[in-house]
């Protein structure tokens, strides 16, 4: 209970049983100084040896990298807290004063984001459990395609249905695709239900037909054209990267007769393609986020937004009001500048081939976050409060008052509002202006939320983690090896950029946030430079094989002990937790290989990306992710057959490295079989084990070298290119 006896909105739960995680790190602690001794210790003399002492030095700042890396993330775990709502207390005294909200939904290219996929997340969001006539739905579109429009279009006379069906029979989840997928056909038992499903599954089935007719069509036929004055717009367009600002209040909530079937208001659905020039810089998404914010204060200026990416559609009608008993609880709420959700995937197979589901961080590394201080802004499934993405600080005293929120909507027509907010989202706009800087989502990273939440929260304002038990939003998790690969390239080379720039976390952080939230922020901030330590582990070792370079101590030795301590410890752990959290041993070991393959390929592009910029000889880029695969990839990803495909520096890494470690195991194998050498051997064990190891976590990777045949086979010349590598190094290695 709060001061005065009042009942909070939310509560806070400390996660018990940390005991077992304390005492594992503390041993593991001590694991890694006998190593460190060890390494000092049996450090090879100067006189000899002269490869030795320098392999032997590379692998102990390996060591001492992975090492700090472990004690930071395993000292910012310390605590979790989780977060558990009351609605029915926040209805009881809201209700009636519920703020009005906005929601953003940004797409950006018809051919990967399609269409019908996108609508289906706006129609989702329309559909909350929440007065409609306190909803707006805002759609950024900076593929500024027609086609999309017209979906939105279909979207909106669909919704007059959709809606009092969600409402009627509070079904769940909200988005008619993902409804019809997973919900069974209703039983005779509730004929009226069976009835009006079947229609409504129909009506779904008629509008995607027609969409997807029109988006494989690639244009709008004059018929369609004629429907809407808003296809005018694209008479002056010449292409996505050049034209006029196009924003089309498709329904305008304030309008009486802006009803749904049943005669409730809807909510407002706007649509917005920012103008683009091909001499001004777009900035992505924190471009078209900030032409939302300032489009929408003038329309709904609701106090708080969600936004969302195109394919994360709600899974949770309630969403909106769980975010509200943050905001609106009486003690605690005024601290609070966004309520983060986790972000989930329902594209997942069992194994989880690519690692996309972020289990662990999800259920551990967020929720200590939160702990230490509050999550970080992952860029989808956030709702944030209006004034604090418009760069507002935190100051005690200044308690929003949700009554009054509400009185400021503007009073001006349609069609005088769509031109007066065409001038906010143009080019020009932001020129001398704190846009992308001080106010909105800042510009010139390629995790424009990291950075912004970040700064937000450097500003004074508390932020919170709310992961609850009915997932709030599922997306696309991208289907292909490369693509994830591409994804984490952007996501490490940005969080590094951060890193080395003003906004360090030690630096812009002091003072405004926690020590223990500027150290949390650290782990995700150094992701790339992991690339070293780890390529130097996978490759110099195994190679050290062949050239007969011991390199740890040897098999009978005691100081073998801290090594086996500290690796089965830390992987039994996280076996442990990826199960606990409903992982599978597979799913585990899937884990394990695709951070061996980030490690190597998406985080050592980064850091030379990153590096590049620095000197000024590269630009930030921003790759979106595909949603779409053809039928082919679609079945192996079903099947859980690692996708390779098209020739990529990235897969050359991969394959070198997998090559070279046969050849050293298999050097290996040899020495002991055919020459009989098993003393030789002893002071080589460990190595030995770790370069069978990799070689299992590859096989894969061989598999797809030179037994596939399907199209997602690794292409033939990065097998040559693989193959003549790795023998150029081992051969190195032999003399
Ligand atoms: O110029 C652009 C580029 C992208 N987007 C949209 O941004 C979203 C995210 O793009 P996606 O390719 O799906 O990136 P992800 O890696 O899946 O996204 C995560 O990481 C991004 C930062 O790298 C964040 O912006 C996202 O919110 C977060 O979900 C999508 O809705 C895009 O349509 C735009 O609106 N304009
Ligand atoms: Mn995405």
């Amino acid at each position: 209970m709060g001061k005065d006896g009042y009942l909070p909105l939310f509560e806070t739960k400390i996660a018990k049983g940390r005991i077992l995680f304390r005492c594992y790190a503390a041993s593991v602690f001590v694991g890694i100084i006998f190593i460190c001794v060890y390494r000092v210790v049996h450090f090879p003399p100067a006189s000899t040896q002269v490869l030795r002492r320098w392999a032997w030095m590379g692998l102990f700042l390996s060591e001492l990298w992975f090492s700090f890396y472990w004690f930071v993330t395993q000292f910012v775990r310390w605590n979790l807290v989780y977060r558990y709502t009351f609605k029915d207390r926040l209805s009881q005294r809201y209700e009636k004063v519920f703020p009005d909200i906005d929601i953003f939904v940004c797409t950006a290219d018809p051919r990967i984001e399609p269409p019908i996929m996108v609508i289906n997340t706006v129609l989702s969001v329309m559909a909350y459990n929440y007065p409609s006539h306190k909803l707006s739905v805002y759609l950024s579109d900076d593929g500024g395609s027609d086609l999309t429009f017209y979906a939105l279009l279909e979207a909106s006379r669909f919704s007059k249905h959709w809606l009092p069906f969600c409402r009627k029979f509070s079904i769940e989840p909200r988005s008619p695709a993902a409804y019809f997928s997973t919900s069974p056909e209703p039983h005779d038992s509730n004929p009226l239900m069976a009835q009006e499903w079947f229609s409504i599954k129909q009506m779904y089935e008629d509008m995607r037909n027609r969409i997807e007719t029109t988006t494989s069509l690639g244009r709008i036929s004059e018929e369609i054209k004629k429907e809407h004055k808003g296809f005018l717009e694209w008479n002056s367009v010449s292409t996505r990267h050049d034209h006029q600002s196009i924003l089309q209040m498709v329904i305008d909530g304030r309008d009486p007769k802006a009803v749904d079937s049943e005669g409730q208001p809807l909510p407002t659905l706007v649509y917005l393609s920012r103008e683009k020039r091909p001499q001004y810089h777009h900035n992505f998404k924190a471009g078209a986020m900030n032409a939302l914010i300032r489009v929408s204060s003038k329309i709904s200026n609701g106090s708080i937004i969600l936004n969302v990416d195109c394919d994360m559609c709600s899974n949770n009608s309630e969403s909106v009001r769980d975010a509200l008993c943050f905001f609106m609880d009486e003690e605690k709420g005024h601290e609070i500048a966004y309520v983060q959700f986790p972000q989930c995937y329902y594209n997942l197979t069992r194994n989880d081939l690519y690692g996309t589901c972020f289990r662990v961080i999800n259920e551990v590394e967020l929720a200590a976050l939160d702990a230490n201080g509050g999550p970080c802004y992952i860029g989808s499934g956030c709702f944030h409060r209006r004034q604090t993405l418009c760069g507002m600080k935190y100051s005690k005293g200044c308690e929003t008052e949700w009554k009054r929120e509400n009185e400021r909507k503007t009073r001006e027509n349609a069609s005088v509002l769509e031109e007066s907010c065409k001038v906010l989202a143009s080019c020009t706009y932001e020129e001398n202006t704190q846009w992308g800087k001080e106010m909105g989502l800042k510009y010139d990273c390629a995790v424009e939320d990291m950075i912004t939440g970040f700064s937000i929260q450097c500003r004074g304002w508390k932020s919170m983690y709310f992961n609850p038990e009915r997932q709030g939003f599922l997306g696309v998790a991208p289907t292909t090896l490369l693509q994830s690969l591409g994804q984490h390239k952007r996501w490490s080379e940005g969080q590094f950029q951060i890193f080395l720039s003003m906004y360090n976390p030690f630096i812009y952080g002091h003072k405004k946030i926690p020590l223990k939230l500027q150290f949390s922020y650290s782990p995700y901030f150094l992701w790339a430079p992991n690339c070293m330590a780890t390529l130097y582990y996978v490759a110099v070792p195994s190679l050290s094989v062949v050239g007969g370079i011991a390199l740890f101590p040897e098999i009978w030795s005691l100081w073998v002990l801290p090594f086996a301590y500290v690796i089965i410890a830390k992987y039994a752990y996280s076996l442990g937790e990826f199960l606990w959290f409903d992982g599978t041993i597979q799913g585990w070991w899937n884990d394990q290989r695709v951070w061996l393959f980030k490690r190597t390929t998406s985080y050592f592009f980064a850091f030379l990306d990153t590096i590049l910029k620095l000197l000024g000889l590269a630009e930030n880029t921003f790759v979106v992710t595909a949603k779409v695969s053809d039928e082919d990839v679609s079945r192996r990803y079903e099947q859980e057959v690692m996708e390779f495909g098209c020739p990529s520096p990235m897969f050359t890494i991969i394959s070198t490295l997998a090559m070279l470690n046969l050849f050293s195991f298999v050097s290996c194998v040899k020495r002991v079989v055919v020459d009989i050498q098993i003393k030789a051997l002893e002071s080589l064990a460990l190595q030995i084990i770790l370069c069978g190891v990799l070689v299992l976590i590859n096989l894969p990777v061989y598999q797809g070298l030179f037994f596939r045949k399907d199209k997602g086979a690794m292409p033939t010349s990065v097998t040559y290119k693989s193959i003549a590598l790795a023998l150029l190094a081992c051969s190195i290695a032999l003399y």
